[in-house]
């Protein structure tokens, strides 16, 4: 039964009139958002420009006065921000501030309080500051707040360029850009290689404003796909720039370079500085504001970071590796070693041998969705050994790291900062132990020289336990395992003879033989490159020498030659130049290594072995491991140099966010917007392939209980993705 006709109709009229009403009073809520928008857009700028700083100044030498939210305007004044210490009185959007709120950022860190006043004015800068002190935030808001300022939407295009150098830094430069920017209504995109759908990023790319990419993937895009158009761009951002020119990036970089407008901001960031850094800077910052904010520190890393190196024969190398790993069971531990080879066999063989802890490797030979599993799986153990290679040694936040371990001698002072940075990260603490073979003794006076304070200790010899000969039985039982022992061994012995500072690599004063013992090989391996004036060192009077080890077989495992591919290749990876020769290259900016070593505006450490010794118990040291010994009962001073004031930085860095919430895992979130319009997010299988939106959504849906792959998936679902 219907109503009746009068009555339908008058319930029709009715229904007409209240749609109507509800669009008007949507549109008219819509231009009411619109207005304010544009409101707070002319506030900040009007703010930005009265109180920006001089050029030329480093906000941190100013305080300002007051603290906390100020009510803007109230009394016609702006309000001045050079000298904040909190975000909030910075200029910044609302939109931003909630987004950092919410990830509970409160409290600027020293290079963010220097950077941000500068760079909000649109100026360029060239930051300096020390591992985990805060510079990925530096960059992040001035980009959001440009674009917000400057009403970009996805009609607009690209608006900027984030390039990191390596693929797990630009995943993780992206996960932090989500939070900051999660509030705007702009798009965001992650654009790094080793995937294989490059043709559906091709699609989207150019709805995107902020691209996060690796360099190769970057030039990639600007060279095969149709319409990419950055010629609107406003901002770039080189994050880590001279781990990018190390890693052989440079030609890739100013291809890029050439391929934007010269009427941009950029921002250029790292730890450390070189000369090479200083030149990309002439050449692509225009007046930069230079703000380097640990300059002035007595240390040039983290201030709790307790740092120690011990002596250790080349054919105790793994046994000490071995002991430290069953004496720190209970630790999360990042162990260095110089390339991909070395850290597969060491991985493999220690995996076999039990420690007794979850041990896993990273480096720029395993396939992307692989080494995305690894990194996420590491960010959340709380007992683990990562075997890595430099892959892993720049950016990476790793929470909660307790131990970095180099077992293989640093190419240089820089390359040390980076790896020891992944520990004692923000306001957290952390150890790190270096270990060198006698002949490389000489590096610990470039380190005290370029203020970094290293304690030498001694092992207790009575804690060493033997590895070679459980070694050599697994070697003599799997064919596979001993070619990668050989592989392994050459490769280090490659590693060491080209590199060019030979008062600390002299590869002439190992013990080769010994060598090749501890890693289990019953015979030495030939080695082609020390034919030829290895001083001496004399391979061939050795009765135990083995037939060559097939080095060709290495070099089919080179990078595929350019710079940029689409597959899997190691373009982006540094591993890929450290395996196949590319020290080099390194090697030649070695004779450069004297203005390293008296740079300025390195990083930070501090912390006296004393604190470190009474720092037992703390932490999640090995105390309580079952089979091994405390660490402290493992490792025993002998000599300390420099110690740092404890508490150096307490008054640089400030914040109410408690220390354990700066350690916690990252957790990614989904978030699906069916009705955004615009910007589609694309999900891949394992394979790399998109899948069509609604298996998508089932996907999603079933991200739970993570497998292995689905943590690799995580990945390739955020490919893209928007920022809400
Ligand atoms: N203002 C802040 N308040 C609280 N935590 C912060 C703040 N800024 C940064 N952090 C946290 O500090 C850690 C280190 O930050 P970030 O990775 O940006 O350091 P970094 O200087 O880029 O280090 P690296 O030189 O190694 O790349 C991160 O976990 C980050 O979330």
């Amino acid at each position: 039964m219907g109503a009746p006709r009068g009555g339908r109709e008058r319930h029709h009229q009715k229904e007409r009139k209240s749609t109507q009403a509800a669009a008007n009073g949507k549109f008219r809520r819509r231009k009411g958002r619109k207005d304010d928008e544009i409101e707070e857009i002319e506030a900040l700028d009007s703010r930005i420009a009265a109180g920006a700083p001089q050029p030329g100044t480093n906000p941190l030498a100013s305080v300002l006065e007051k603290e906390g939210a100020a009510e803007e305007g109230k009394d016609g004044t702006l309000r001045p921000y050079v000298g904040a210490k909190m975000f909030e009185q910075l200029p910044i959007s609302d939109r931003t501030m909630r987004g950092l709120k919410d990830a509970k950022y409160t409290h600027m860190t020293a290079i963010q309080r220097a950077a941000l006043p500068h760079a909000l004015c649109g100026r360029d800068v060239l930051g300096a500051a020390k591992t985990g002190s805060g510079k990925t935030l530096a960059f992040l808001i001035p980009v959001v707040e440009k674009l917000f300022r400057l009403r970009w939407s996805n009609m607009d295009g690209v608006g900027a360029l984030i390039i990191s150098p390596t693929r797990e830094l630009a995943v993780q430069i992206f996960d932090e850009l989500k939070k900051v920017g999660k509030n705007h209504s702009l798009s965001g995109g992650l654009l790094i290689g080793g995937r294989k759908d490059v043709e559906a990023e091709k699609d989207r790319v150019n709805n995107l404003n902020i691209l996060v990419c690796s360099p190769g993937r970057l030039l990639q895009h600007m060279d095969e796909t149709p319409n990419f158009d950055c010629s609107q761009l406003q901002v770039l951002i080189l994050d880590e720039a001279d781990r990018i020119l190390d890693m052989g990036f440079a030609g890739t970089l100013n291809a890029i370079l050439a391929q934007i407008p010269k009427q941009r901001q950029t921002l250029l960031f790292s730890a450390t500085q070189t000369r090479s850094v200083q030149d990309l800077a002439r050449l692509s910052l225009k007046d930069p504001e230079y703000l380097a904010v640990h300059s002035e520190s007595t240390v040039a890393t983290p201030a709790r970071l307790q740092q120690t190196a011990m002596i250790v024969p080349l054919d105790e190398k793994l046994d000490m590796l071995w002991s430290f790993i069953k004496t720190h069971l209970h630790a999360k531990t990042l162990v260095f070693l110089s390339s991909c080879k070395q850290v597969k066999f060491v991985h493999e063989a220690f995996k076999r041998l039990r420690p007794g802890v979850p041990i896993a490797c990273l480096h720029g030979r395993m396939k992307q969705a692989q080494r995305l599993i690894v990194f996420y799986k590491f960010c959340e153990a709380k007992h683990s050994v990562l075997f890595a290679t430099d892959v892993a040694s720049r950016g990476l936040d790793f929470p909660t790291v307790d131990w970095v371990v180099q077992v293989d001698c640093p190419e240089d002072v820089a390359s040390y900062i980076h790896r020891v940075g992944r520990t004692a990260r923000y306001t957290a603490a952390g150890r790190s132990l270096l270990f060198l073979v006698p002949s490389e003794k000489n590096i610990l006076a470039a380190l005290e020289a370029a203020r970094i304070p290293i304690s030498t200790i001694k092992p207790n010899m009575s804690k060493i336990q033997r590895v070679s000969e459980a070694l050599a039985g697994l070697l003599s039982k799997d064919p596979d395992l001993k070619y990668m022992a050989q592989r392994s061994f050459v490769t280090y012995l490659r590693s060491i003879h080209v590199r060019s500072d030979k008062s600390v690599f002299d590869v002439s004063k190992l013990p080769i033989n010994e060598f090749a013992l501890s890693l289990g090989l019953p015979t030495t391996p030939r080695i082609r490159f020390l034919k030829k004036g290895a001083g001496n060192l004399s391979q061939s009077s050795h009765q135990n020498v083995e037939h060559e080890v097939d080095e060709s077989a290495d070099d089919m495992e080179k990078d595929h030659g350019g710079e940029r591919t689409n597959e899997d290749s190691s373009s982006d990876d540094p591993d890929s130049k450290a395996d196949t020769g590319g020290n080099l290259k390194a090697g030649n900016k070695r004779s450069k290594l004297d203005r390293l070593f008296h740079r300025k505006n390195a990083d930070v450490l501090s912390a006296a072995y004393d604190k470190m010794r009474s720092h037992e118990g703390g932490g999640s040291q090995a105390t309580g491991a079952e089979e091994g010994a405390k660490d402290d009962d493992f490792l025993t001073r002998k000599r300390s140099t420099r110690e740092a004031e404890p508490n150096e930085d307490a008054n640089e860095i400030v914040s109410s966010r408690p220390l354990k919430d700066s350690r916690q895992p990252k957790k990614k979130k989904l978030k699906i917007d069916p009705n955004k319009g615009g910007n589609q997010r694309l999900v891949f299988d394992d394979e790399g392939n998109a899948l069509p939106p609604l298996l998508a959504l089932a996907k999603q849906k079933n991200l739970g209980g993570q497998s292995n792959s689905d943590i690799g998936k995580l990945f390739y679902l955020e490919v893209l993705s928007v920022i809400y």
